[in-house]
C-alpha cells in the first residue's frame, strides 16, 4: 500500500459563495516533492489551506499523516509558508528564527540547525530587510522548518525569484526530501516550467484535479513536449 503523507477526499470548499473546490481528491506521497499547478485562481492556495487547516470546508476529508488536517497532534508536524512575507524585516535572521522557535516551542538550537539546512550560515546577524529576495525566501522556510516538520506547504515560494535562486530552492527541497528522516513538501506554482523540478504532480484548473502524476508519465501519455503542452491537452480533452 502506497504510503501518503497527505490524502484529500472529496473536498468541496465554498468561498464568496462560489464552489472554489469541487469535490477534490488527491494524495501526496510520503517523501515526494509534489508540485501544485495552475492557473491563477484555480484553486491552489485553497487547496493548500484545507491541508494546512486553515481553510472552512463544505464536504469531504483532508488527513495528513493519518490524522485530521488541523488537529492538535499536527501542530508541530506539518510547516507552512503563505504567500504573504512572514519575516520582520527590522530583525535579524537569528532574531526572526529566535521569535518562531518560542512561538512554536521549538528547541533552543533549532534557529541554528534551520539557518544550516537552508544554507544561510553567516547571515545569522543580517537584518531581513537587507537581504535578497531569495535570502528572505528562505528564512521563511527555516521559519516553517523549526520544530522539524514532516510536511511542508509551500504557496508560491519561488514567485519573484531570478532563475538562479529559483533553481537553488528547488535543489534545498530535493535536499530535505531526500534526507534520511524525510520532509515531504507540497508546493503550489503558476509557473508550468517549475513542473519538472517535481517529483509528482498535481495539475489543477478551475477548482479541480486535472491529472495527477509524474512528469515523465504525464508527457508520455499526453504526447506533449512539456507540462504547458501537456496540460493544455488535457484542458482539450476534458472540454
Ligand atoms: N477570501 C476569499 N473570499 C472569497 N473568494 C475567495 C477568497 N480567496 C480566494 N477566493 C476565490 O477562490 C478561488 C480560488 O482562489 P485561490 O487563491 O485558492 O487560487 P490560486 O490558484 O491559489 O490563485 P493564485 O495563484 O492567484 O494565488 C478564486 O476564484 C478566488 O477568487
Amino acid at each position: 500500500m502506497m504510503n501518503y503523507a497527505v490524502e484529500v477526499r472529496d473536498l468541496r470548499v465554498v468561498r464568496g459563495g462560489q464552489v472554489v473546490l469541487h469535490d477534490v481528491s488527491a494524495q501526496v506521497e510520503v517523501g515526494s516533492v509534489t508540485g501544485l499547478l495552475g492557473p491563477s485562481g484555480c484553486g491552489k492556495s485553497t487547496l493548500l489551506r484545507s491541508v494546512v487547516g486553515v481553510q472552512k470546508v463544505a464536504g469531504g476529508s483532508v488527513r495528513v499523516l493519518g490524522a485530521a488536517a488541523g488537529s492538535a497532534a499536527l501542530r508541530d508536524r506539518i510547516g507552512y509558508v503563505t504567500q504573504a512575507p512572514s519575516v520582520y524585516g527590522d530583525l535579524s535572521v537569528m532574531e526572526n528564527l529566535r521569535y518562531f522557535a518560542a512561538v512554536v516551542g521549538a528547541p533552543r538550537e533549532d534557529p541554528e540547525r534551520v539557518i544550516d539546512a537552508v544554507g544561510l550560515g553567516g547571515k545569522e546577524g543580517a537584518r531581513a530587510d537587507r537581504l535578497s529576495g531569495g535570502q528572505r525566501a528562505r528564512v521563511s522556510l527555516a521559519a516553517a522548518l523549526l520544530g522539524a516538520p514532516k510536511v511542508l506547504v509551500l504557496d508560491e515560494p519561488t514567485v519573484g525569484l531570478d532563475p538562479v535562486l529559483r533553481a537553488e530552492l528547488w535543489e534545498l527541497f530535493h535536499r530535505l526530501a531526500a534526507a534520511e528522516d524525510p520532509v515531504t513538501f507540497l508546493i503550489s506554482s503558476h509557473v508550468m516550467d517549475e513542473a519538472s523540478r517535481c517529483t509528482q504532480l498535481l495539475l489543477m484548473r478551475e477548482g479541480r484535479i486535472l491529472a495527477a502524476d509524474t512528469p515523465a508519465a504525464l508527457l508520455e501519455r499526453t504526447g506533449a513536449r512539456d507540462v504547458e503542452g501537456a496540460f493544455l491537452r488535457l484542458v482539450g480533452a476534458a472540454a
